[in-house]
């Protein structure tokens, strides 16, 4: 049983984003859409990354589109078809970011249950990890943006509480789960799901985004377990 600390449970286990959080993968999908929308004569800012970043392939598409009105001459589809061969020529070079093998190794040497909870789809996760194999086994399960239950993607809770469910001797409260995430959907999606948030926001995301965290933090390497996470 948790201890209740003031209002809320106390903390006991731990859901890690991937993409801008663990793996240093946010700017392979910038450049690609610079790329893309470079054609059009258009450029990509970060007020459009905000929007799409930590959302799943079909929604962020549709933003990046409708969003940069080239939606007459390039479907969110289409958009998605083109990426995917730049992509994956840069997924498999992915590196993990600042602290990230540090927090998961100290966390799972703890025992606290931890796992992933991932807007990308499974092509896209193999290539991302495929050299960080080691480290994502740590991971107690891992839920990906086409989970079949992921109905919606984040800002939906969908893929939080999806993998709330996966812990053995569950149902476990919401309130002990701690997210930690880089984007303004993905933050928005962990307190939908009742969940704590710490943020580890790109500097260029504007600040306006990190009021939704209940902690927001500049890398990995400041986090201190001790002040959020009861090792039961
Ligand atoms: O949920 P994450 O792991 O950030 O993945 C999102 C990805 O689809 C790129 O924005
Ligand atoms: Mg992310």
């Amino acid at each position: 049983m948790a201890a209740v600390s003031g209002k809320r449970l106390a903390i006991t286990h731990v859901i890690f984003d991937m993409d801008g959080l663990l793996l240093d993968t946010e700017k392979f999908y910038t450049e690609v859409q610079e790329i893309i929308l470079a054609r059009f004569n258009k450029t990509f800012d970060w007020s459009l990354k905000a929007k799409m970043m930590g959302k799943k392939a079909i929604e962020a598409a549709r933003v990046f589109v409708e969003e940069t009105g080239i939606s007459d001459s390039l479907s969110a589809e289409d958009f998605l078809v083109e990426r995917e061969a730049m992509l994956q020529k840069l997924f498999p070079t992915s590196e993990l970011m600042p602290g990230a093998s540090r927090l998961i190794e100290h966390l799972h040497a703890k025992g606290v249950p931890i796992c992933l909870a991932t807007g990308s789809h499974r092509r896209h996760f193999e290539l991302k990890t495929q050299r960080h194999g080691d480290l994502f086994k740590l991971m107690h399960h891992i839920v990906l943006g086409d989970d079949p239950e992921v109905k919606q993607g984040k800002p939906s809770p969908d893929v939080f509480l999806a993998a709330a469910r996966r812990f053995e001797g569950g149902p476990i409260d919401s309130q002990k789960f701690l997210v930690f995430e880089d984007a303004p959907a993905g933050a928005l999606a962990a307190k939908n799901a009742g969940m704590s948030v710490v943020m580890v926001p790109d500097p260029r995301l504007d600040s306006s985004h990190h009021a939704i965290a209940d902690q927001v933090l500049s890398s990995l390497t400041e986090f201190n377990p001790k002040t959020k996470i009861v090792v039961v």
